[in-house]
């Protein structure tokens, strides 16, 4: 399996390589030059498996030679070890083919352990293969960072940044990174949003020079890695409500596309997915994409479901990739019109495509809360203001298309977001009992203006230092 830049410009490459490449040189994201099939009988035979065999299997076709068989599985089992749910992402059925998928029983609480528990072992056995060091930079909007801290802190070759905007975190979201004793880790609180820190991240991805001087490696959904580890999920789920010999439809909370895009590849692949409803917070830009054709950035605004106050959704341009026939030049276009002008308009044949498959709901701030509500009331079930926003998107999907199961996925544990979850139900999830330390853990981070070059120079000072030590 080779892969390919989203702009074109940038070699082809291995599994192996893109793993460690993250961004592509030329600033697109790397796809596959293919969707690897699975055949029904396949996908069917997945029913039953433990989710580390049925995830390997999933993943498999996309490695090339990078890990052969046995050390796939090896590397599954090993990650998923650390969830606390046997069934790692179990369902729940809250109403009439309405199910929540938990993918909040991994160390951080979040979805992103799921793919970044693998991801880490991947790295860190081919960082030793090749007897290499990297420096992982990460852009968070509280979640990713926590996750890549968990997998990551302590391993030798490895040093880790992570960029997050400055208060506007949860507490127990900030906590889970700062408190992290291990010297490998450095968080850095941005001043500005999420898109702020993802925008210093890709420069920095761009700058050929810094990027061979650290040895730098990414760990957010632009590392295709990740995409592929989430892709599992969608299968299981919906293998357990009787796929391949039904469609299934998911709603996905959404911001920077890594996880819904996770949903449309194992489409591809040949799952049967009924419709993939992306659901947004105040921050709708999609929403306002799939209805208008215009995707245009206004600003971040800061809402109860932190993680998705993202308005410029990386993974996008995958699927921008896909619905203009693989036309490299159209994409640099479109994303250079983002660039200069904050904005371009998808034009209507690729839009007809994409919402042929997907459609998008927005849930501002009392939607959120009222849906937690409502899902208590009716069921007793918590969701998190993430995972509230997507199941107010499955009911109006569900309104539309009452026969089609929808799976909508529950990215965060509520205890992450007690405040947002207090203010709809009344009362505050307690944080598991392996998490309770971090509310009087010592903090550690620094402050740093939003500013590309001054994070550079304090990413090389403390990458040179921790090289000399070692
Ligand atoms: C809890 C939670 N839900 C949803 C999302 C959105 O996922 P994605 O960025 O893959 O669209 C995130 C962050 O990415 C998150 O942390
Ligand atoms: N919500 C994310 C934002 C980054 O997303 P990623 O999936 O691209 O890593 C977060 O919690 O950091």
């Amino acid at each position: 399996m080779r892969y390919i830049s989203t702009r074109g410009e940038a070699p082809e490459l291995a599994f192996e390589d893109v793993l460690l490449a993250g961004l592509a040189s030329d600033g697109g994201l790397y796809a596959p030059v293919s969707y690897p099939g699975l055949a029904r009988g396949d996908i069917a035979s997945l029913a039953g498996l433990p989710y580390a065999e049925a995830s390997a299997r999933i993943i498999a076709p996309f490695l090339g030679e990078a890990f052969d068989g046995a050390e796939l599985r090896a590397l599954t089992q090993c990650a998923y070890s650390s969830f606390r749910h046997s069934a790692i992402a179990p369902l729940t059925q809250i109403a009439d083919n309405l199910f929540v998928l938990e993918l909040f029983h991994g160390p951080t609480l979040a979805f992103k352990d799921v793919a970044m528990q693998l991801l880490g072992r991947m790295m860190d056995a081919v960082l030793a293969r090749r007897d290499l060091r990297a420096t992982i930079v990460g852009a968070t909007s509280g979640d990713t960072g926590a996750a890549a801290i968990e997998a990551f802190a302590g391993l030798d070759r490895v040093d880790v940044f992570i960029l997050y905007p400055h208060e506007r975190v949860s507490d127990v979201q900030r906590r889970q990174m700062t408190t992290v004793e291990a010297a490998n880790i450095h968080t850095i609180a941005l001043r500005g949003s999420f898109d702020d820190a993802q925008s210093i991240l890709k420069s920095l991805f761009r700058d050929a020079r810094f990027r061979e001087s650290v040895g730098l490696a990414g760990v957010n959904s632009i590392n295709w890695a990740r995409v592929v580890a989430q892709t599992a999920y969608y299968f299981t789920s919906a293998v357990a409500l009787g796929a391949p010999h039904r469609e299934v439809s998911f709603a996905v909370p959404t911001g920077n596309f890594g996880d819904v895009l996770a949903g449309y590849v194992a489409e591809r692949m040949g799952l049967p997915v009924g419709k993939l409803v992306i659901g947004t917070n105040s921050n709708d830009i999609l929403a306002r994409t799939l209805a208008s054709g215009r995707y245009e950035l206004r600003g971040v605004t800061p809402t109860q479901s932190p993680s998705m106050d993202i308005q410029i959704s990386s993974n996008f341009e995958r699927l921008l990739f896909d619905v203009y026939g693989r036309d490299a030049a159209q994409i640099r276009g479109l994303m250079g019109a983002l660039d200069q002008s904050k904005g371009f308009t998808v034009a209507p044949a690729p839009l007809e495509a994409i919402r042929a498959e997907f459609e998008a709901s927005a849930a501002y701030e009392a939607d959120t809360t009222e849906e937690i509500a409502r899902t208590y009331r009716e069921t007793g079930y918590i969701l998190d203001p993430h995972a509230a926003t997507g199941v107010h998107a499955a009911r109006k999907r569900l309104a539309i298309d009452p026969a089609t199961p929808i799976v909508s996925l529950a990215t965060a544990h509520p205890a992450k977001f007690p405040d947002a979850v207090e203010r709809a139900i009344g009362k505050r999830p307690p944080l598991p009992e392996h998490l309770a330390h971090i509310l009087d853990a010592r903090e550690r981070f620094t402050v740093l203006d939003n500013d590309a070059g001054k994070v550079a120079a304090f990413i090389s000072e403390r990458a040179r230092a921790a090289r000399a030590t070692v």
